[in-house]
């Protein structure tokens, strides 16, 4: 017997969403990603190197967020280890999100826009770097999970 109540709002119509199915709890990734823009408007992406998941696909910098850590902190430390920039969490601001299934977890990526670090970014990680205008991305190899965050950087910066 299904518990949904059957409602049907005039302005809305039915609803059409499926109803839940139970199942295992599925284990969520936290992580946290940047758009570094630049004084061009330009955002920085990294390309992921051999070996890792996703091997060769350009995204924005950043990485998991460690237990007990704040985003924001995550974030700091990530750009540190990964491009060798320093910046602080109020340089930070929270712009979009994803979520998506990603290796039998969901990933939720929390991303935010950054205008303001001291340093030259260089691939420490990755296995290169490219500025790129959100307009130019939409033809770039990305993660699934990024490329709706594509129009929203368009539209916002
Ligand atoms: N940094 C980043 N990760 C992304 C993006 N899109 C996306 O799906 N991811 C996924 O989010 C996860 C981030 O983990 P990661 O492996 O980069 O994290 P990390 O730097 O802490 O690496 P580590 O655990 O190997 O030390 C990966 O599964 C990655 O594929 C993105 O735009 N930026």
């Amino acid at each position: 017997m299904s518990l949904r109540k059957e409602t049907v709002d005039p302005d809305l119509g039915p609803d059409i969403s499926p109803a839940p199915t139970p199942g295992p709890p599925v284990p969520l990734l936290h992580v946290v990603a940047v758009a570094l823009v630049d004084g061009d408007g330009r955002v920085l992406l990294q390309q992921r190197p051999p070996g890792k998941s996703l091997a060769g696909l350009w995204e924005f910098p950043g990485g998991k967020i460690d237990a007990g850590e704040t985003p924001e902190a995550a974030l700091v430390r990530e750009l540190e280890e990964e491009l060798g920039i320093a910046t602080h969490a109020s340089c930070l601001a929270p712009a979009a999100f994803a979520s998506e299934p990603l290796d039998g977890k969901h990933l939720v990526m929390l991303l935010y826009v950054c205008r303001k670090w001291t340093g030259v970014p260089q691939a420490r990680h990755a296995t290169a770097l490219q500025w790129l205008r959100p307009a130019q991305m939409y033809g770039v190899a990305m993660p699934k999970a990024d490329l709706p965050l594509i129009g929203l950087l368009d539209a916002l910066l």
